[in-house]
């Protein structure tokens, strides 16, 4: 039987979150440590470990037909690959940095100064568009320390918490972009693979729409019932069960988890009580 093959970072930020999201889709890869290749016991999948940078050429060459990968990177070299799913993690930004002593006014003072990074084109494109013209240093890691050798007036770097930026005395002036983990597909993948990517985003949606949702059980008296359903933002209606004593019943609902704190608080007002809150493991629309 013919396998989608599927490129993960081998190490780094992306790889952990990327098999377990593969775990949650139920797939199970055999996987020794130092393997640059594995497949998977139950779905007919092969995956590649293989650095992130390296990845949006693999896809435009159809060595690989999905990739898990920085929204980043893809920005950055894969203008050309297409993203099937925003998965929500490794969330971050790009932006631009200068010392914190600097006065910063606006993008302009960015005109004939030296800018470290090692996402130039993504800063290219982002200073022609506002008319500046830079002196881009190209380096690959490390990049926050470039002012502090004197090798740039700014840098272009991943910001996620700003403490990288802040032990280095640096500040963030222009975000340029914001990015988080994705599934990115080959412009060369088969009619038949395009089968299997389809299964395993339906495998995918059902896990993140349940990561972003709890499962809600409360008691609440008949004579407020009305009031707290119409608090429910559930999938459908709630289901509404009565329990054993007499004028009670027991409601059941699905809440978004972003949603969730405030919709609890209203419940609580409205006369809601034993309120539990659970995981769900998977949601199928
Ligand atoms: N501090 C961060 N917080 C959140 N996400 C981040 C952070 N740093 C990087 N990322 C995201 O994770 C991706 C991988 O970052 P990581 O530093 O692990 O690898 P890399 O050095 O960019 O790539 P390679 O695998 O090619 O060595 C980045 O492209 C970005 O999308
Ligand atoms: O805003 P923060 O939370 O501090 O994160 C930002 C830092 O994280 C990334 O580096 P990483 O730790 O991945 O090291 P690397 O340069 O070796 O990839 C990125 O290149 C920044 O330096
Ligand atoms: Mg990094």
């Amino acid at each position: 039987m013919k396998k989608i093959k599927i490129a993960i970072q081998k190490s780094g930020r992306l790889n952990e979150d990327s098999l377990q999201i593969l775990k949650d889709c139920g797939i199970s890869i055999d996987n020794g440590k130092d393997q640059l290749k594995a497949s998977s016991r139950n779905f007919p999948l092969e995956v590649f470990y293989l650095r992130n940078g390296d990845i949006p050429q693999y896809l435009r060459d159809g060595v690989v037909d999905i990739a898990i990968i920085g929204e980043n990177v893809l920005i950055e070299k894969g203008q050309d690959i297409t993203v099937a799913e925003k998965l929500g993690f490794s969330k971050c930004k790009v932006s631009l940095a200068v010392p914190k002593s600097v006065k910063y006014q606006s993008v302009k003072d960015f005109e004939g100064k030296r800018i470290a990074t090692s996402y130039p084109n993504t800063v290219e494109s982002y200073l022609k568009e506002k008319g500046v013209k830079a002196d881009l240093h190209i380096i690959s890691g490390s990049v926050e320390i470039a002012p502090n050798i004197g090798l740039a007036d700014a840098i272009c770097d991943i910001v996620s918490s700003g403490s990288t930026l802040f032990k280095n005395n640096l500040k963030e002036v222009e975000i340029m972009l914001h990015s988080e983990a994705v599934l990115a597909v080959s412009p060369e993948i088969s009619e038949e693979n395009t089968l299997l990517l389809e299964k395993l985003r339906f495998r995918i949606q059902s896990v993140l729409r349940a990561r972003q949702s709890k499962y809600v059980l409360l008691n609440a008296p008949n004579e407020k019932l009305q009031e707290i359903i119409a608090l429910l933002p559930g999938m459908r209606s709630p289901t509404v069960l009565p329990l054993a004593e007499e004028g009670w019943s027991s409601v059941h609902t699905v809440i978004n988890k972003d949603k969730f704190w405030e919709v609890i608080q209203e419940l609580k007002e409205a006369g809601a009580e034993g309120i539990l809150v659970c995981p769900i493991e998977k949601m199928v629309l």
